[in-house]
């Protein structure tokens, strides 16, 4: 692949909701989006899932800017890339900044799978030409607030309901969706709120009959999360914890999950998501595909990796219309009955709108090799 340029451009997009989590609340989306354009003139998209502050993982807006125009661009320079399946090894020596790099990867693959005139999911070997997704519900004032939003999504037909809880919002609010909506699948999000301390609390939400409990202790644990899963019948599923195959070979050893939420930010890119995706199928570890609250690029990259057949778990993947007055894209990521239709089209499928992007656009910077 000849490359002609690299271009990030800092993005900003009101939210329609605020969104909050036990981190805090998002009330519109500062990130970066990367455009890979070949010396024929087409182009390939990216995005960064990294936020403007570090407190999902340690990567930021900032950090990532500076992480891909010092080090990874240049990388992409000094290497004849003819698949981007090698991106993976060429990235290897720099340590971490996986959303840095999973942006890059994706702008490539998209790229790449343009230039082949294949979807993204064919060219990942992907079989699903539909999939199913679930949201992924903030944490509300009250219960009977969180109770409404469920009633509103399950009424649009999301195929599971996931709630974010904290310390103080938490075994009340899953008891009253659950006694409303005693047949659901539901599941609940801490992202790192709770410690070793709480297990007793935390068991009680093995009477709920959850399809799981992601990440509910520290974002770098592996040891009290197995310590944890040997307490509560209900499958725990780790995200902050694992940001590569190894990381995933050894929770899987050690009993610390029974289910993997797979983000391609964070285990950066599609090339590990899928080396993921294979060790868990391997060993009989079902799998999904996590969200960042992503803009219709980030999306339609999720959307393709969700083909695979490992992900047998609906994921985070909703409808643009649920985050965004209007998204990048047209089409927009449309869900009917709690379904998506996996677009045929070269690339993500999902075509970048320039004037949409050109208003969202903060600031930009090209490079050339
Ligand atoms: O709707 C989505 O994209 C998923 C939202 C979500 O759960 C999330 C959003 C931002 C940061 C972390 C998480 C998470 O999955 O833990
Ligand atoms: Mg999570």
């Amino acid at each position: 692949m000849e490359l002609h340029s690299i271009t990030l451009r800092a993005m900003l997009m009101r939210m329609r909701h605020p969104f909050t989590t036990s981190l805090g609340t998002e009330w519109d989306k500062y990130f970066i989006l990367v455009e890979a354009r070949d010396k024929e003139g087409r182009s390939g998209w990216g995005e960064s899932v990294a936020s403007r502050e570090p407190y999902y993982n340690e990567e930021t807006v900032s950090t990532n800017w500076s992480i891909m125009k010092e080090f990874l661009i240049p990388l992409i320079w000094a290497h004849k890339i003819s698949h981007p399946q090698e991106i993976g090894a060429i990235f290897r020596h720099i340590r971490r900044n996986n959303m840095a790099k999973a942006a890059l990867d994706g702008a490539l693959w998209d790229l790449y799978a343009k230039r082949q005139g294949l979807s993204l999911s064919r060219l990942l070997g992907g079989e699903k030409k539909e999939i199913e997704v679930g949201i992924s519900i903030g944490i509300q004032e009250t219960a009977e607030k969180m109770v409404e939003q469920v009633e509103k999504y399950v009424e649009e037909g999301y195929r599971r309901i996931k709630v974010k809880i904290q310390p103080g919002d938490d075994i009340p609010v899953v008891a009253a969706i659950r006694r409303r909506f005693p047949d659901i699948r539901l599941m609940v999000d801490a992202n790192s709120a709770y410690t070793l301390a709480d297990l007793d609390h935390l068991a009680q939400l093995d009477q709920f009959n959850l399809m799981m409990i992601e990440q509910p202790l520290a974002h770098d644990d592996i040891i009290d999360h197995a310590t944890f899963q040997k307490r509560v019948k209900t499958p725990i599923c780790l995200d902050e914890s694992i940001h590569s195959r190894e990381d995933a070979r050894k929770a899987i050893e050690l009993g610390s999950c029974k289910i993997i939420n797979i983000k391609i930010g964070r285990v950066g890119g599609l090339g590990e998501s899928k080396a993921i995706h294979d060790l868990c199928q391997e060993k009989g570890i079902p799998v999904w595909c996590g969200g960042m609250c992503e803009s219709g690029i980030g999306r339609g990259h999720n959307v393709a990796i969700t083909t695979l057949s490992g992900f047998t778990l609906p994921g985070d993947t909703a409808a643009s219309s649920r985050y965004w007055v209007q998204d990048l894209i047209d089409p927009e990521v449309m869900v009917e009955k709690g379904l998506i239709t996996v677009p045929q089209a070269p690339g993500i499928g999902y075509d970048p709108v320039a004037r949409r992007i050109d208003e969202c656009t903060l600031y930009s910077e090209a490079f050339r090799p």
